[in-house]
């Protein structure tokens, strides 16, 4: 019996919807496989904990996570109750850089029966790979004066080896799939670090001759994703770039609601993340209706980096035939809940397997 560790973190909003939804399924994959187990252990971090502990999660957290095998989380954010950049840098994104999860794997493609948002559009198979470490997100900067003298600077940061790293990632990806990359850029306007991330994709793609290689400014690739999205394989992308592109992506699929991706660790000193691209929804929280989707594929992408890739794509299987059926929610033009769409996935699972 092979054992899994994994730590849960429902988190906010709809996180504590779909991910127990997730979850079950899991269960059901035990059930299935006979060889597996999970052991999860769920920690209720997130912007509630915040309001009585004053912080997003314990000071102890990270040594609690760091024994993990893996650190499934649905999504963080109740602005209501705590600013946003507090509760996403505390908890999140502290996860994200302290245990260098420096690259994010966010796939998007059509389903047969998942009517694109886009008008007559060709079947599109492509991922992003986004650099999570660094980039536009970054704490380097600050505020000085006040009222209407009041100055911010932020500062994006690009380093040789963390652009390197990614970029050096999405090629041997490419390898495995259909052998292009193409590069999210901006240097007709950002002077200093997108010349850089070019110059680094071209010394990158000289070690990777067979795989096709294309660079785009950002404003003309999110303009592709919609018109062309087709033409796509591996996108290379700086984390800000990486995380407006793959919502696009989600969308053009049918919903953010159905988008996975996984924060992984390289270097295998600390666990991988596993969280869907969408936020924790404030607007259909508590309702029913939050697509499960976006965090059972995400489960399948955890079941991947786990190595049993056997059952992991039987769930995906399973995910594709409930699609087919038309049992999904209202995002995605159906009726079924949360709980519903669930149920029929972990049905689908034990008839495909
Ligand atoms: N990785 C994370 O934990 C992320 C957290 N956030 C946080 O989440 C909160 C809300 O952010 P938004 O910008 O509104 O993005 P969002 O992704 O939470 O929601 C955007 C829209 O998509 C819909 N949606 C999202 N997930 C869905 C699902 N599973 N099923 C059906 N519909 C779904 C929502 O109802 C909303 O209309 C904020 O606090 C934000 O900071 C936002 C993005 C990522
Ligand atoms: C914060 C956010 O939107 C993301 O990491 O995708
Ligand atoms: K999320
Ligand atoms: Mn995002």
């Amino acid at each position: 019996m092979k054992t899994y560790k994994i730590a849960s973190i429902p988190g906010d909003g709809i996180g504590k919807e779909v991910v127990p939804a997730a979850i079950r399924v899991l269960r059901e994959v035990e059930n299935i496989h006979g060889g597996l187990k999970f052991e999860v252990s769920e920690y209720p971090w997130g912007s509630e904990y915040y309001l009585e502990h004053q912080q997003m999660m314990p000071e102890d957290g990270l040594g609690t996570l760091k024994h993990f095998d893996a650190i499934f989380l649905g999504a963080v954010g109740n602005p209501d109750i705590v600013p946003d950049h507090i509760s996403l840098w505390e908890l999140l994104i502290n996860i994200r850089r302290s245990f260098e999860q420096v690259i994010n794997i966010r796939p998007a493609r059509t389903f047969a029966g998942l009517s694109s948002k886009l008008a007559n559009s060709e079947d599109f198979d492509f991922i992003v790979v986004r650099e999570n470490s660094e980039g536009e997100y970054s704490e380097a900067g600050g505020t000085i004066h006040q009222g209407g003298d009041k100055v911010a600077i932020q500062n994006a940061i690009f380093s040789r080896k963390g652009t390197e790293r990614a970029m050096k990632f999405a090629f041997e990806l490419a390898e495995q799939r259909r052998n292009k990359v193409t590069s999210a850029t901006k240097s007709n306007g950002i002077y200093h670090t997108m010349p850089f991330w070019d110059e680094v994709f071209k010394d990158v793609s000289d070690n990777f001759p067979e795989v096709q290689t294309e660079k785009e400014h950002i404003d003309a690739l999110a303009a592709s994703f919609v018109t062309r999205p087709e033409r796509f394989d591996v996108i290379v992308a700086s984390n800000l770039f990486g995380d407006i592109l793959t919502d696009i992506g989600a969308a053009i699929m049918g919903s953010v609601g159905i988008a996975p991706a996984a924060n992984i660790n390289m270097n295998g000193k600390y666990p991988s993340m596993f969280e869907p691209v969408h936020g924790s929804a404030p607007d259909i929280e508590g309702k029913g209706m939050a697509n499960p989707i976006g965090q059972i594929w995400t489960a399948k992408m955890m079941l991947d980096h786990f190595g049993e890739t056997e059952i992991a794509d039987q769930l995906l299987t399973a995910i594709e035939s409930v699609i087919r059926k038309g049992i999904v929610t209202q995002d995605i033009g159906g009726k079924a809940t949360t709980t519903e769409v669930t149920d029929e996935i972990i049905q689908q699972l034990a008839e495909v397997t």
